[in-house]
């Protein structure tokens, strides 16, 4: 069980829908999950509910029994806010708040407000305000009574209010359309670090994954990197690249990305895209997996999902389980049969790693080419990266020259390629046949 920090005093009650599809241990860890992200937001939970609805309802997405229920455990649970797991359409929300006088968001709003506590870089802040305004957009009316209500709604106001609404409304739209002139601006600054980064010739890798799966804690055990690692869902937002020097001397960039979650909002998705460019652009992923969270196989469902929604298809895959340590045997070689491929490992007691640095090798290997490279001059510098980058297979130093016959990654060849036209170059590369 997760034990969570309490940062402050405020509570909400927490609810959650169950229909005909879901099971009642599915329900559950939905609640869960919310308490996770309630707590990661800084609430506690003053109650929790699971309601059983069979359509959903227009007036407030449950029966209306069932909402006035809630209004009534609300008030005597001492709740500041009523938060519910599904998504509610703003008049749902206006209704289920006029009913139980308190502040009532959906999971939608709880994420977007956990990503406005931790961007950190300007570029996250300047995606996540995108993504508040454009949730705040059709619930500006809602905003608007609230406003009238503190200043007592006198009567008559109800004109002055629409006016407003619609100034609102166009000031919203303006601040819009600037923040995504600003996104385009730092993103193509971005871009412009990327191809700086392309001209090293190393392979690339991401890990991805569910949130809290322990991506961050692999990129630190596997790199130099000094990155936060929390119990808490969206401890990363913005990516961190870092050398990753196996024990064979190859090197990969290792990226770590941020966390993905059931039903993560589009606008989340949209507004993260450009941060989540560099797993478009890795040459493969590592896409690590919570062994002991009972709902893993629904967390490597929306994973993939997102990872197909951001345009990452038919990349290569390398499914890695962590927290093996935490994990019951018969639950390690329930995953082995379903998932032969898979790697098993854990960040806390080392387990595993030889294993996935082999894994991480072969998948560099396999976009190895095999060549035989004579050099004259220049050798030095292009020796070492093919030590490093690729795999030599032989040297022989002649009196004249030096013959090197290696695997190398396709951008180490496209350099040694140019270097080849240069004049006076030194160099002579011939392509060979063989698997890596
Ligand atoms: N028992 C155990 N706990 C682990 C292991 N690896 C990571 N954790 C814990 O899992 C929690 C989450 O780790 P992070 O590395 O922050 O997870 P993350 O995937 O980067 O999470 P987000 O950035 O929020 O998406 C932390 O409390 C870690 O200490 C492991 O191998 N075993
Ligand atoms: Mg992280």
């Amino acid at each position: 069980m997760i034990e969570y920090e309490q940062q402050k005093e405020e509570s909400a009650l927490l609810i959650t829908l169950r229909n005909r599809e879901l099971s009642d241990r599915e329900a559950r860890d939905h609640l869960e999950e919310l308490e996770g992200l309630c707590t990661t937001l800084g609430f506690t939970s003053a109650g929790e509910f699971i309601v059983p609805v069979r359509e959903p309802q227009p007036k407030y997405l449950i029966g209306s029994g069932w909402a006035e229920e809630l209004a009534v455990q609300a008030e005597a649970l001492e709740a500041d806010y009523v938060v519910f797991d599904d998504d509610l359409s703003p008049s749902q929300q206006r209704n289920l708040e006029k009913l139980c006088k308190k502040p009532v968001i959906d999971r939608h709003q709880v994420i977007i407000e956990i990503f406005a506590q931790r961007a950190n870089t300007r570029e996250a802040r300047l995606q996540v305000e995108l993504a508040r305004l454009i949730y705040s957009l059709p619930r500006l009316r809602r905003m608007w009574t609230h406003l009238s209500r503190q200043r007592g709604g006198a009567k008559g106001t109800r004109g002055e209010g629409e006016t407003q609404l619609e100034v609102d409304r166009r000031l919203v739209e303006a601040r819009i359309a600037r923040l995504k002139d600003e996104l385009s601006q730092v993103q193509s600054q971005r871009s412009t670090l990327r191809k700086q980064r392309e001209s090293i010739p190393v392979p690339t890798a991401a890990i991805v994954g569910y949130t809290n799966a322990g991506k961050s804690s692999l990129h630190k055990a596997l790199t130099d990197s000094q990155i936060l690692v929390e119990d808490k869902l969206f401890a990363t937002l913005d990516p961190t690249t870092r050398r990753y020097h196996m024990p064979s001397g190859m090197e990969v960039l290792l990226t770590d990305t941020v966390g993905f979650i059931r039903k993560l909002p589009h606008d989340l998705v949209d507004a993260f895209k450009s941060t989540l460019e560099e797993t478009v652009l890795a040459h493969f992923l590592l896409h690590i997996v919570d062994i002991t969270n009972p709902d893993l196989h629904q967390h490597i469902a929306t994973t993939r999902a997102v990872l197909e929604e951001i345009g990452v298809e038919d990349k290569p895959e390398i499914l890695v389980f962590n927290k093996c340590d935490a994990a019951r045997g018969d639950q390690k070689s329930f995953m082995r049969q379903r998932y032969p491929d898979a790697l098993f490992i854990s960040v806390k007691n080392g387990e595993g790693f030889d294993e996935l640095a082999q894994a991480v090798e072969h998948q560099i290997s396999k976009t190895l080419q095999k060549v035989r490279l004579t050099m004259t001059h220049n050798k030095g510098d292009i020796i070492s990266l093919a030590h490093r980058e690729g795999r030599v297979i032989e040297t022989e130093y002649g009196d004249q020259d030096v013959v090197v016959t290696a695997f190398l990654p396709p951008r180490l060849l496209s350099m040694i390629q140019s270097k080849e036209k240069e004049a006076d170059s030194g160099i002579h590369l011939e392509l060979l046949d063989g698997e890596p």
